[in-house]
């Protein structure tokens, strides 16, 4: 594995493997570093699927507000490097903020629509900076396939939306969340949390996994759905909601409180964001629903969604869409 911290090295590189093996299929995994099992698996599905793979470890400024914790995000390069080596990455580029942003941008990425809800609209800005710095690194590593995790599902919403806009040459692909044995979504974030409030973030798993019967329940509304799974968070004391919602995935448009979920069919995701202390925590599930009868998603059919996924239509049917 080469580390390098410059974007002229980086080109070299690519060029040269590009010119031996001209037909080398070239992954991306771009992470802020800090990396855990998640990460490992993207690293490892790309390493599957890919030639030649690329790791980015980058705390993108951009995508931080002025409240939130881009001084004190947890960084461990050395250690980084050892688990991307292990896990089949051929180059780690690790820039810093003056080689990726020498000077300030005047140009950004805005992707509407898709931002106006969950983190898109508690974190302004945020996915301006996630875009502009995807496409930054997509320009850079020119990737047959990019990897994601869907822990960040709106993340995945917003790039497969820019790629799709914009032409971008790369297919994107979904990852499962990995969790810790307890159900919790692995989070570089996870390392702020006390002993207390990790013991009592295993309700945000714990509600997700709960919502499937919930979902099954005759009669069950969207309103009605939301305030259970708002209830279920706050039966944790040191739980605070910064927002709970249920959407259709991956268009993130709402579904009238009224509308009765066993008549829809299509894919919804429940997601939320949750503050333990001063700790923000995501977590989000897609259900496949078919007019009754609920189905929870696995690996394979989040991959077949994604192949089948139709942009700019509504993904249910017998709903109010907005
Ligand atoms: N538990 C997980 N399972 C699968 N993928 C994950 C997981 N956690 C993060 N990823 C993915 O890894 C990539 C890099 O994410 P990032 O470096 O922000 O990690 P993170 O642990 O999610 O950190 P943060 O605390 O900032 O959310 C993203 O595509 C993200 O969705
Ligand atoms: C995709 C990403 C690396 C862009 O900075 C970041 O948002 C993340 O780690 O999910
Ligand atoms: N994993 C999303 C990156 C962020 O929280 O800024």
């Amino acid at each position: 594995m080469i580390r390098c911290t410059s974007i002229t090295e980086l080109r070299q590189l690519l060029a040269e493997q590009r010119k031996q093996s001209p037909d080398s299929r070239i992954g991306l995994v771009p992470t802020m570093g800090f990396l855990h099992e998640g990460h490992a698996s993207l690293m490892r599905r790309a390493d599957e699927e890919c030639d030649f793979n690329v790791l980015s470890v980058f705390v993108n400024p951009l995508q931080f507000g002025p409240n939130e914790d881009f001084e004190r995000y947890p960084r461990d390069i050395e250690r980084d490097a050892a688990i991307a080596e292990k896990n089949g990455i051929d180059i780690l580029f690790m820039p810093s903020v003056q080689e990726m942003y020498p000077t300030k941008p005047l140009t950004k990425v805005l992707i509407s629509d898709v931002t106006d809800r969950l983190c898109g609209a508690s974190r302004p800005g945020h996915f301006d900076g996630v875009g502009t710095v995807v496409s930054k690194l997509f320009n850079l590593v020119q990737p047959t396939k990019a990897y994601f995790g869907m822990k960040d599902a709106q993340q995945v919403a917003v790039i497969e939306q820019m790629v799709h806009d914009l032409n971008i040459p790369v297919q994107i692909v979904r990852c499962e969340t990995v969790r810790e044995a307890n159900g919790l979504a692995m989070s570089s974030r996870n390392v702020y949390l006390n002993e207390e409030q990790r013991e009592q973030a295993v309700v945000l798993s714990q509600t997700l996994r709960d919502a499937q019967s919930w979902l099954e329940e005759t009669g069950m509304t969207t309103g009605e759905l939301t305030k259970r799974i708002q209830a279920s968070i706050e039966k944790a004391p040191l739980a605070v909601i910064d927002y709970a919602e249920v959407l259709i995935y991956p268009s993130l448009s709402i579904i009238e409180p009224h509308q009765q979920l066993s008549q829809l069919s299509g894919t919804l995701i429940i997601a939320f964001a949750v503050k333990f202390g001063s700790t923000r925590l995501i977590d989000n599930r897609l259900f496949e629903l078919q007019g009754g009868g609920v189905h929870v998603q696995n690996d394979d059919e989040i991959e077949a969604a994604q192949s089948n996924s139709n942009r700019g239509e509504p993904q249910l049917c017998g709903q109010h869409h907005h």
